[in-house]
């Protein structure tokens, strides 16, 4: 269903074209962008309609064939044929951006589609839609554009924490001039209906929109789209889409103004994959595809048409819109309200000359279509009636049962009070990882002054003070100059001023008292957020009390009243407040956790770049070394790496100590006043470029050997303080694992008590208990199921392990680990699907990409096995249950691939296991050979294939 919206002018509400402009990226190039007003007043921007072409590489099949490059990009913005053939013309295509088939989708995004798609962001409705032949390429580059676009939108999101979002997904494809509901099949064709306030375009009755709780469930929604799309093999492409698939996400966004009043923008981004032209001679198609392949084309001819009347300009012309579904439901995209971007696919090959010609003149048409975006700001005041109603239904319903909402009302302040009390603590907490932070930059900048003039600076200065430590009248005139050099260079000054034991310690003293001051003050915050949860957990059980009184009291007033359901009504609000507030901390305690990590990767950097004892004997470090340190440095070896914040500067402290014990003389004062002596030799005899006067034995010895022993002790303390900090992150994330697992505790509390009185046993005040093994279980195989989709592991695999592991106690070590091992895997495959193409190839997510291309071999070698390990009568039983139509094509195949495509719907895993429990002939009864070969199969992948359990597959398919 589509959002109640009305249309504002920019300039009326004070946002105007600077608002319309200012997105929040920039690209390489943009649409050009007119500002206008319309007849009633309405400030618009037109704008044309951004094209770019892409053309993807020759294809193996087009390779095997010989074909020859019939394409050649001139430069970013212009196409033209290369004479091959003397008929053909060699005409000139210009675009705003011509990718040729080097470029990655990346490239493709980042210049031809972003700006328009995060448009959606600051209210304007966005389009994105690929256009092209068949197998040019649409499928693949929006898949990528897709894919990029919904990760900066929540990037964007994650970053603009003063505005509240909310994503509402949607999706569809017209198969066959046949709406349907890609998240819901069920419903069977959809109608377009006119919004009779002409506010919202077309409306398509009974489209399921799910409102999208985090980026995971928006890639898992998106996965089900891919999944129910229909695909078909053609003979110029394996998988070639049979409809046009509509992808929309409508991003909603509200600021408070300080004035109260609430500015909400609306908008939709629309990213649509359409299905590709196709001639019938070249595809050599008949039945179902022919009849496809003619709908395809019909509605194509139409956008044709549309876009050709529309780039005429003719205001008074008829344009067609209501002769195709797809031009009907992208009509505000074509000439209407709205940003819209076409990349135009084609194949370089000379086999294909024709269909790209054709493909590039309805390019050129295209961008001269002039489109009139506009913020989409929905009124404040609708959504104050809307807020005022709302408050009113509550208030009679607190009027109907005064006692329990007063109760109720009571418990929802404490919970808020205690809410905001924790944040307020994370607050603390954050701002005391920054005070900490700062201080390790200071330590770090102490380090990097140090290294910085080990070889050349701080080895001059070194050995000019050195030399003034052997005191003698003739090194008077180096002194002097020594003095000048520090009063000139600020670096240089810290380098020798950490050479002045004074001074150094006294540095050391004040950052050792921060340090100190800050791990305490941590510790503090962290107990009191720990005392936090505690009580907040005793407050579940205060909830728990309350519920269970009210539930008491609502069974006194059923006696005395017959309607109860706003009682009940209330309960269920209690509760799933207590849910939405114990996930909404549980996500706080996530981002904490995500910034431990951040600190944690720095501290490990930093590790990295502090000079390693072990260095070659050629590296500088180890030069500067034998010059600076010529004895051999204190071994570390046994110091215990896990410290207390408090003990974060004991090696500091030893500095302190040593400085007891040696007197170390003043500075240069001090210096002037020592007799000269004579002085060993200073380095260790490798040529440090000392004079024989300079290596003459005398009193030098001790100065520089404590000289020294100042930087070796100011080096070493420096190491163990970074240490010491990430051992004390380390803690900090051990604590907040702890307060994760006890929201969870907490939720699973909340949970149960909502079974309880779903089923209608009588609440009781839970003791505080660990959680029944049969919830863990539950929601730990729920979680496997969802992760499985996600990382599109094998059926078989699937399928065994949930036969397999049906909830005995002794399950436990195995599902915990399929979890671990599934999460790991999921991480991997998004930090691959995030990671550059230059590391990756020109896929953006080659690994998912190969995932997927392996489930579908397994879902192909499966079908095969239907006809002969199904009888006839179990076929038509299933085709009946999951609605295959009678007469399809490649029936089996569609049977399977139907199977484990719905993570959510318990009762279709347990049809998908049996079905593919019989297709491998999995054998029940051989429980503990099979679960033996699982535990085998639990040693780490060496490969993603065995791990998803394609060694159990080879064997069972014998593959
Ligand atoms: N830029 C590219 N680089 C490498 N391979 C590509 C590129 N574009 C497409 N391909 C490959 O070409 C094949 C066909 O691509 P795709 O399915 O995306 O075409 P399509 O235009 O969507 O086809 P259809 O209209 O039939 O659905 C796929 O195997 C895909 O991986």
């Amino acid at each position: 269903m589509l959002y109640p919206l009305v249309l504002f002018s920019p300039l009326e509400h004070g946002v105007g074209e600077t608002m319309i402009r200012s997105t929040p990226y920039t690209s390489a190039s943009k649409p050009e962008r007119i500002p206008v007003s319309t007849p009633g007043g309405q400030r618009t921007c037109e704008e044309k309609i951004f094209v770019t072409v892409r053309v993807r590489p020759l294809s193996r099949k087009e390779q095997v064939a010989n074909d020859q490059v019939a394409w050649d990009c001139k430069d970013d913005h212009t196409i033209l044929s290369k004479k091959l053939t003397k008929e053909r013309s060699t005409a000139a295509f210009n675009f705003d951006r011509v990718f040729n088939a080097t470029c990655s989708t990346q490239d493709v995004y980042e210049e031809g589609a972003k700006d328009v798609a995060l448009s959606a962001l600051t209210g304007i409705n966005a389009t994105i839609f690929a256009y092209g032949q068949t197998s040019s390429g649409k499928t693949y580059t929006m898949r990528g554009i897709t894919e990029r676009a919904l990760k900066d939108i929540y990037d964007h999101i994650r970053s603009t924490p003063e505005r509240d979002f909310v994503l509402k997904f949607s999706a569809l494809e017209i198969y066959n001039e046949t709406v349907m509901d890609l998240l819901n099949r069920k419903s069977g064709p959809l109608r377009l209906l006119d919004d009779p306030e002409k506010e919202k375009g077309i409306i398509v009755e009974k489209l399921v929109e799910e409102i999208a709780k985090d980026s995971l469930h928006l890639r898992s929604l998106v996965d089900i789209c891919e999944a129910q799309r229909q695909v078909g093999e053609t003979a110029l492409n394996n998988t070639s889409s049979r409809s046009h698939q509509i992808i929309r996400l409508t991003v909603e966004s509200s600021l408070r103004e300080s004035s109260g009043h609430v500015k909400s923008y609306v908008a939709n981004l629309n990213l649509v994959d359409l299905a590709g032209s196709e001639r019938s001679s070249q595809t050599i198609v008949r039945g179902l595809r022919l009849k496809e392949g003619s709908h395809i084309n019909r509605s194509l001819l139409t956008l044709t048409t549309v876009i050709r009347k529309l780039s005429e300009g003719k205001k008074s012309a008829h344009i067609p819109y209501r002769d195709s579904k797809l031009t009907r439901i992208l009509q505000p995209s074509l000439g209407g309200n709205s940003r819209t971007a076409i990349i135009c696919t084609m194949s370089p090959a000379l086999s294909h000359l024709e269909q790209s010609r054709n493909t590039l003149s309805f390019a050129s048409r295209a961008k001269e279509v002039m489109n009139n975006a506009r913020v989409n700001m929905v009124v404040a005041e609708k959504q104050l009636v809307k807020h005022l109603q709302k408050e009113l239904a509550r208030l009679e319903a607190e009027m109907r049962s005064p006692e329990p909402s007063s109760s109720s009302s009571c418990l929802k302040s404490q919970l808020l009070e205690k809410d905001l009390k924790i944040q307020q603590m994370m607050i603390e907490v954050e701002e005391l990882k920054r005070e900490r932070d700062l201080a390790q930059c200071e330590l770090e900048s102490e380090r990097k002054s140090l290294k910085k003039h080990k070889g050349v600076t701080l080895f001059d200065s070194a050995h000019d003070v050195a030399k003034c430590l052997s005191f003698s009248t003739e090194n008077v005139p180096l002194l002097v100059d020594t003095r000048n050099k520090l009063a000139n260079n600020e670096i240089l000054r810290r380098s020798v001023t950490s050479t002045d034991p004074s001074m150094f310690v006294h540095e050391i003293r004040k950052l050792e008292q921060r340090q100190r001051q800050l791990g305490e003050e941590a510790n503090q915050a962290l107990e009191v957020l720990h005392k936090e949860v505690a009580s907040h957990r005793l407050g579940g059980q205060d909830a728990a009390a309350t519920v269970a009184k009210l539930l008491a009291e609502i069974k006194d007033m059923q006696v005395l009243t017959s309607t109860n359901e706003e009682i009940d009504i209330l309960e269920n609000t209690n509760l799933k407040d207590e849910l939405t507030r114990l996930n909404s901390q549980g996500s706080t305690i996530a981002t904490l956790e995500m910034k431990l990590e951040n600190v944690q990767k720095s501290i490990d950097e930093l590790m990295m770049s502090v000079p390693n004892k072990n260095e070659s004997p050629g590296s500088t470090t180890q030069s500067w070394k034998k010059k600076i340190m010529p004895f051999p440095l204190r071994n570390n070896t046994n110091r215990t790496r896990r410290r207390s914040p408090r003990s974060l500067m004991s090696s500091s402290r030893k500095i302190l100590d040593s400085e007891q014990e040696n007197k170390f003389p003043q500075n240069e004062t001090m210096l002037e006043n020592t007799p000269c002596k004579a002085t060993p030799p200073m380095g260790d005899g490798d040529g440090d470029g000392m004079s024989s006067r300079e290596n003459t034995p005398g009193s030098r010895k001790p100065n520089s050997v404590k000289l020294k022993k100042i930087q070796e002790m100011f080096k070493n303390a420096a190491e163990d303080n970074i240490r010491s900090i990430s051992t004390y992150v380390t803690d900090l994330k051990e604590r907040v694992a702890k307060l994760q697992y006890q929201k969870q505790l907490l939720v699973c509390q909340v949970l149960e008590l909502e079974d309880n009185k779903g089923s209608g046993y009588e609440t009781s005040v839970p003791e505080y208990c660990p959680i029944p093994w049969h919830l863990v279980f539950e929601d730990q195989r729920k979680q496997i199921i969802m992760l499985w989709h996600l990382c599109h592991v094998s059926i078989v695999h699937r399928t065994q392990f949930y036969m397999l592991f049906k909830g005995s106690q002794d399950d436990q070590m195995y599902l915990e680990v399929e979890l671990r091992r599934l999460t790991w895997l999921e991480q991997q495959l998004a930090e691959v699907g995030n990671a550059s193409p230059a590391l990756l190839g020109d896929e953006p997510a080659s690994s998912v990409a190969s995932c997927i291309r392996t489930l579908k071999q397994e879902r192909e070698q499966l079908a095969k096995r239907v006809s002969s390990r199904l009888s006839s009568e179990e076929l038509e039983m299933l085709y009946m249950k999951w609605e295959i139509p009678p007469g399809g094509k490649q029936r089996r195949l569609q049977l399977v691939n139907r199977l484990w495509t719905d993570p959510h719907n318990m009762q279709h895993i347990q049809d998908s296991a049996q079905v593919v429990a019989k297709l491998v002939g999995f054998c029940e009864s051989d429980q503990q050979a099979s679960r033996e070969m699982f535990a085998l199969n639990f040693v780490l992948p060496t490969d993603k294939k065995s791990w998803m359990g394609w060694n159990l597959i080879s064997n069972l398919l014998n593959l």
